[in-house]
């Protein structure tokens, strides 16, 4: 069997950390190389917590992305790092899967442009989680019988990027289906700087963050007499890995860059 070579950046944090733990367990991907802010040189089994592999750590990305013999690189670090990261990846000819969120409009572009142009598989999934996925088809579903939503997302304390990529995207994915139009009343008033949260269009976006929390959404739809409420948790983070193993194996067999793993569920 030909193994899946990967480059994991971001391997001490929360998400990296699981993402080498799935890797380690399956025959078909091997660890070749990470990407961290420390330990240059080091193997990854000589830092502390993480797994008994023999690949490199490497504090030059750039370096490491055309120095190794890799296939894919799967990114989980800050949305700074991430965007440069997978550039670099695509120059360099290794299929980016990125669940590091907050890119820009123009960075997403920019990396689509690119991938075309190199002909290279590559993912950007704001969420893993295929629960998540269908939390956010069923609210685009939702929104052609539903046209006011709010959507609240609520996260642990130590995120960078508000709102979440999961709400951006949910956003987006509403926005084909609702006509824009501005929601509440027309005389609203905040007397308080940011109480009606973030609009897109007329909806409504709330970012939540607190310790003990790990990735939640609810998207609240309200109709005359009735309101649905459709609501995804992540309690652990164990619930993105079976997403990125999908998109490291699945981006072996395209050539373009998708935004959002359901382009790659069945
Ligand atoms: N798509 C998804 O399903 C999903 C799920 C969870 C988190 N995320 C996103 O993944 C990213 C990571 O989340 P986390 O909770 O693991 O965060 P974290 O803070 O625990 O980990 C980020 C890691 O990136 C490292 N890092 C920062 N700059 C770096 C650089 N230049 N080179 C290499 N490593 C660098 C940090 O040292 C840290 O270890 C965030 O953008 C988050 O929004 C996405
Ligand atoms: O922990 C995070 O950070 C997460 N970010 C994603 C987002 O921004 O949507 C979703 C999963 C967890």
């Amino acid at each position: 069997m030909t193994q899946i070579k990967m480059i994991v950046a971001g391997p001490r944090g929360k998400m990296g950390q699981e993402a080498l733990r799935m890797i380690e367990k399956e025959d078909k991907f091997k660890l070749v190389a990470c990407i961290d802010r420390k330990h240059g040189g080091s193997k990854v089994k000589d830092v502390s917590g993480l797994p008994a592999s023999d690949a490199v750590i490497y504090t030059d990305a750039e370096q490491c992305l055309s120095e190794v013999e890799a296939d894919v690189l799967v990114d989980l670090t800050t949305p700074e790092f991430g965007y440069k990261h997978t550039k670099l990846a695509l120059e360099n000819g290794v299929r980016p899967v990125v669940g590091t969120t907050g890119f820009t409009e123009e960075q997403m572009v920019e990396l689509t442009n690119l991938a075309e142009t190199k002909k290279l598989g590559a993912v950007i999934a704001p969420n893993f989680a295929v629960g998540a996925v269908l939390m956010m088809q069923f609210s685009k579903w939702a929104a052609k019988h539903f046209q006011d939503v709010e959507i609240i997302e609520k996260h642990h304390d130590q995120k960078l990027d508000a709102p979440s990529g999961t709400a951006v995207k949910t956003a987006e994915l509403i926005k084909e289906e609702r006509e824009s139009h501005p929601q509440g009343h027309t005389d609203e008033k905040e007397t308080l700087e940011g109480a009606r949260g973030a609009d897109v269009d007329g909806m409504k976006i709330h970012s939540v963050r607190l310790p003990g929390l790990v990735a939640h959404q609810e998207v609240v739809f309200g109709g005359l007499g009735q309101t649905l409420t459709i609501k995804h948790d992540s309690h652990h983070r164990e619930s993105f890995m079976s997403g990125v193993n999908l998109a490291a194996t699945e981006v072996m067999e395209i050539d373009v860059l998708v935004y959002g793993l359901e382009h790659l569920l069945d």
